[in-house]
């Protein structure tokens, strides 16, 4: 049975006993912030990333929710993506379509991945315009408190260096304040070129939630979480504090395994 609590900033945490109950969750998760935005404002805007949140929302492909949740109502669009070929083995978009989209009944045109033939300056640069666009169609909705965009949900993960999208630890792309969209060419985990939301975007969600498993992670998850002083405040897991929205951590117990008061045995 999974365990809930709260972490120091209100956000809530879910433990997982295996994978397989993560990701039940996980679809449910998803599936009820789809239909309460469609209800809201009949879209659903998701920010998907990379790596293995893509294979745990898998279960979404399968009954109930390949019946039950509107999918011609869901708008995709990616938090962070490598500036590869679309067939290529890194690539985000390829990882969600083949483990996703193309699964599920999306309407095409609602698939916003990058242009992959450009720059990641300019690739970055185009990926914002788009969103632009789509904010003022309220596709996206609008921070009340920021011009920023605000994505119904964006889904990430964290690498062990505590990493989310492409926000690496202790480089310059942290303290990006004014684009919504940024580019890295010097990524420390390969492929060096790829575009990111930076922070505020990710911040202005409604919802952010952040799937970590595995016990190669559970450092990163004690420093991203736990009260560790003045530590780690600029490990880039610490720094998704969504301003209004609600932040959810999914972990599984390998990953939650050097959490403070963290029981293996509960
Ligand atoms: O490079 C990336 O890594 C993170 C974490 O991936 P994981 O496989 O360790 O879960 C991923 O969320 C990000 O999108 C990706 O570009």
């Amino acid at each position: 049975m999974a365990l809930f609590g709260t972490h120091r900033n209100g956000g809530e945490l879910r433990i997982h006993e295996s994978l397989d109950e993560l990701s039940t969750d996980l679809a449910d998760y998803i599936a009820e912030i789809s239909e309460a935005s469609v209800k809201e404002r009949g879209v659903f805007a998701i920010g998907l990333s990379g790596g293995s949140p893509i294979d745990l929302m898998g279960k979404l492909c399968g009954a109930p929710y390949n019946k039950t949740v509107d999918w011609g109502k869901w708008y995709i669009f990616w938090a962070d993506e490598r500036v590869v070929a679309k067939n290529h083995a890194d690539s985000n978009y390829k990882l969600a379509k083949d483990g996703l989209l193309s699964k599920v009944p999306i309407v095409p045109s609602h698939v916003h991945s990058i242009n992959d033939s450009v720059s990641a300056e300019e690739a970055a640069d185009e990926y914002e315009f788009v969103i632009r666009q789509l904010v003022k169609t309220r596709v996206i909705s609008v921070s009340e408190i920021s011009d920023c965009p605000k994505f119904d949900l964006i889904l990430i993960g964290l690498g062990a260096d505590g990493h989310v999208a492409s926000l690496f630890p202790n480089h310059s792309v942290l303290d990006e304040g004014n684009e919504w969209v940024t580019f890295i060419t010097d990524s420390p985990k390969p492929p060096p070129e790829r575009i990111t939301f930076t922070l505020p975007v990710i911040n202005s969600a409604s919802n952010v939630a952040i799937v970590v498993t595995g016990d190669s992670k559970a450092e990163a998850v004690h420093l991203a979480i736990d009260d560790v002083g003045s530590e780690c405040p600029s490990l880039p897991g610490r720094m998704v504090q969504p301003t209004k929205g609600k932040l959810v951590w999914f972990l599984d117990k390998p990953a939650a395994s050097k959490l403070d008061g963290f029981d293996l045995s509960m």
